[in-house]
C-alpha cells in the first residue's frame, strides 16, 4: 500500500453498510420517499469516498454505487418522479452499462413516457446480456409491445375491431402517441391550429394523445345539498392537483402546458414546432426555470381541458353520472368550429382524433367543443360560457341570415315545438327562395337537425310532407359533408334502413362511410357492422 493510502475507518464502513440495508428494506416495503432519502445518503457517502484519491479505488464499491442508483432510479419512478428516475438510470449504467436491472427499469420508465424506440433500446441491450436467472418471459413482453407500439406511432394503423367485436369488454386496445398529417400553424379562426399537411379521407387518425392528467368519477345530477355541485368542485381539485404533480416531476410536461393559451391575446402566442410534441423528441429543457405560476396554470386548465364525452363513457361501459376531465397537449391546439371536421372519442388515458368527414390540404382541423347540431341562438349561449366569441364559417353565414323574419319564425317554431313537417318544409323553401347552396345548406339544416330528424323517423309525419320536402338521403349527405359524422345523423340512417327490410348494398356502403365520420376508420368491416347495429339499439 502506497504510504498516503488511507483505509476506510470501520465506523464510516458500518454506516454505510447500515444505510445500504435500511434503504433495500423501505424499498422491499415500498416506502418509496424513504427509501429514495436513505440511497440519497448512502449515495452521497459513497461518492465522497470514491472521490478521495488518497482511497484505493474498490470495484465492490463501484458496484454497490451502481445498484444504489438503480434502486432509487425506481423509488423515484414510483413516486412518478420520472425525470429524476432516468439521471439516477445514467449514472449506473455510467458505471456498467450493462446492468440488467437498470435497463430494465428504464426501459420501462421510457415506455410508460411514450418513447417507445428509445425504451427498445434498452430492452434489447437488456436482451443481449440478461442474467441466466432473469424473468425473460417479463423481457420478451417489454419488447414485443415496444416493437408494436413503435410501429404504431409511426404508421397510426390503429384497429379496434376485435375489441369492438367484444362488445368493448376485456382489456382496451394497445394504443401509441401518433401524430398523423397535421401541423401546428397559425390559424384564421384564432391563435395557432392544427393544419392538415395533405388531404384527409374521412375516419383517418389525425392524432392520439396520452393525457398528462386524468380524473373521474361519479357526479351525481342530485340537486339536493348541492351534491353534484360539490362533488365536481371535488374532482376539478383533484384534478388540478395531479396535473401540478405531473408538470413539477416533469420538465417535458412543464415544457409543453407552458405553451398552451390562456384564452386571451391569442394572436400574439409563439408556434411552437409540432416536433416538440412527439415524446421520442430530446430536448434540453434546462433553461426553463421559472414555474407556471398559479393562476395562469387555472387559466390554461380552464381553456384546454376536455370532459369525456358520454360516447367514450359508454364505450367503458360507464353510466351517465359517469364523468371524467383530462388534459391533452397536443389536442389542445385544436379549435373550436360548428363546422367542425373532426371527432374525438377517449380510450383509457388517450384521446384519439379522427376526421369527420373529408378535410383538404392547408384546412384547419376543428371539433365541436359543445353539441353543434343546435340553432344559432343555441350556440352563441354555449360559446359565451366558453368565453369567447365564434369566428366560425358555419356562425358567419348563419349571423347573417339570422336578420331575414323568416328565420325569426322557424326559430320561434322550433322553441314551441309546432309541426315538425310544416318546419322543415319552411325552411327548404326559404333556402331555395335565399338561393342558399352547397355547405350553407348543410348548416342550417343541422342547426334544425332535431325537426329533420322527427320527421325522417315518423311514418305518420312522412306520409303527409314526404313529398314536399328532400328525401332522408339528400340531407344527411349535405349534413355530413357540413358538419361531419354524427351519431344521431347515423341512427336516423339506421332506422330508415330498418323500415326498407335492411337496406341494400349501396345504402350500407353510405352508413359505413357515415360510420367512419362517426367511429373512425379503425375498425375492419365486420366490426363497423357490429357498431352500427349497437347504435340502431340506441345502445351507443
Ligand atoms: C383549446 S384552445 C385552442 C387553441 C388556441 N387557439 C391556441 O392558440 O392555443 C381554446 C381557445 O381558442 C380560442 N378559440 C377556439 N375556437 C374558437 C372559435 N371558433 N372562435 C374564436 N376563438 C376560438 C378561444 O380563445 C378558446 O378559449
Amino acid at each position: 500500500m502506497k504510504e498516503t493510502e488511507q483505509q476506510p475507518n470501520n465506523e464510516e464502513e458500518e454506516k454505510m453498510q447500515h444505510l445500504r440495508f435500511k434503504a433495500n428494506e423501505l424499498l422491499l416495503r415500498e416506502q418509496w420517499e424513504q427509501s429514495i432519502q436513505t440511497y440519497s445518503q448512502f449515495i452521497s457517502l459513497c461518492q465522497t469516498r470514491i472521490s478521495n484519491p488518497r482511497i484505493r479505488p474498490d470495484p465492490k464499491l463501484q458496484k454497490s454505487l451502481c445498484l444504489a442508483f438503480s434502486n432509487r432510479a425506481e423509488a423515484r419512478s414510483k413516486t412518478r418522479d420520472f425525470d429524476r428516475a432516468l439521471k439516477d438510470c445514467d449514472e449506473a449504467l455510467r458505471i456498467e452499462n450493462t446492468h440488467f436491472k437498470t435497463l430494465m427499469c428504464k426501459g420501462k420508465i421510457l415506455l410508460g413516457l411514450d418513447r417507445y424506440t428509445t425504451a427498445l433500446n434498452c430492452f434489447k441491450i437488456a436482451d443481449l446480456g440478461h442474467p441466466s436467472n432473469a424473468d425473460s418471459e417479463t423481457l420478451n413482453g417489454y419488447l414485443e409491445k415496444c416493437k408494436k407500439l413503435e410501429s404504431l406511432s409511426r404508421s397510426g394503423g390503429f384497429d379496434f375491431s376485435n375489441w369492438v367485436s367484444n362488445g368493448f369488454k376485456g382489456k382496451f386496445p394497445e394504443l401509441a402517441e401518433y401524430i398523423g398529417a397535421v401541423q401546428i400553424k397559425k390559424s384564421e379562426i384564432s391563435g395557432r391550429g392544427l393544419i392538415a399537411t395533405k388531404n384527409i379521407d374521412v375516419g383517418s387518425v389525425l392524432l392520439v394523445t396520452k393525457a398528462i392528467a386524468t380524473e373521474r368519477g361519479i357526479l351525481p345530477e342530485s340537486k339536493m345539498e348541492n351534491l353534484g355541485e360539490n362533488a365536481q368542485m371535488v374532482m376539478w381539485k383533484n384534478f388540478v392537483d395531479k396535473v401540478v404533480e405531473s408538470t413539477s416531476n416533469c420538465e417535458r410536461t412543464h415544457f409543453l402546458l407552458s405553451k398552451l393559451s390562456v384564452g386571451e391575446n391569442e394572436e400574439g402566442l409563439e408556434v411552437p414546432d409540432t416536433s416538440a410534441f412527439r415524446p421520442e423528441v430530446e430536448q434540453d429543457y434546462g433553461f426553463l426555470n421559472e414555474k407556471i405560476e398559479v393562476g395562469v396554470m387555472l387559466s390554461i386548465l380552464d381553456v384546454n381541458s376536455l370532459v369525456e364525452e358520454t360516447f367514450s363513457s359508454k364505450f367503458s361501459g360507464k353510466n351517465g353520472d359517469y364523468h371524467g376531465v383530462g388534459i391533452w397537449v397536443l389536442a389542445s391546439f385544436i379549435n373550436h368550429s360548428c363546422n367542425p371536421n373532426a371527432k374525438r372519442f377517449h380510450i383509457g388515458d388517450h384521446v384519439i382524433v379522427h376526421a369527420s368527414r373529408d378535410i383538404k390540404e392547408g384546412e384547419e382541423i376543428t371539433m365541436g367543443y359543445f353539441d353543434v347540431f343546435s340553432p344559432l341562438k343555441n350556440r352563441k349561449e354555449m360559446v359565451k360560457n366558453w368565453g369567447f366569441d365564434c369566428h366560425c364559417k358555419r356562425c358567419k353565414f348563419e349571423d347573417g341570415i339570422s336578420v331575414k323574419q323568416e328565420m325569426g319564425e322557424i326559430e320561434m317554431g322550433y322553441e314551441r315545438g309546432v309541426d315538425v313537417g310544416s318546419m322543415v318544409y319552411k325552411l327548404e323553401e326559404s333556402m331555395r327562395r335565399w338561393m342558399v347552396r352547397g355547405k350553407m345548406k348543410g348548416y342550417l339544416r343541422a342547426s334544425f337537425w332535431k325537426v329533420y330528424s322527427e320527421l325522417f323517423v315518423s311514418e305518420k309525419l312522412m306520409m303527409k310532407w314526404g313529398r314536399k320536402v328532400p328525401t332522408m338521403e339528400i340531407v344527411v349527405e349535405s349534413v355530413a359533408e357540413a358538419v361531419g359524422g354524427d351519431e344521431r345523423v347515423l341512427r336516423v340512417v339506421i332506422e330508415g334502413m330498418k323500415r326498407n327490410g335492411g337496406g341494400g348494398v349501396v345504402e350500407m356502403e353510405k352508413a359505413m362511410k357515415l360510420g367512419k365520420g362517426v367511429y373512425g376508420k379503425v375498425m375492419k368491416k365486420q366490426a363497423m357492422r357490429s357498431l352500427l347495429s349497437l347504435t340502431k339499439l340506441g345502445i351507443i
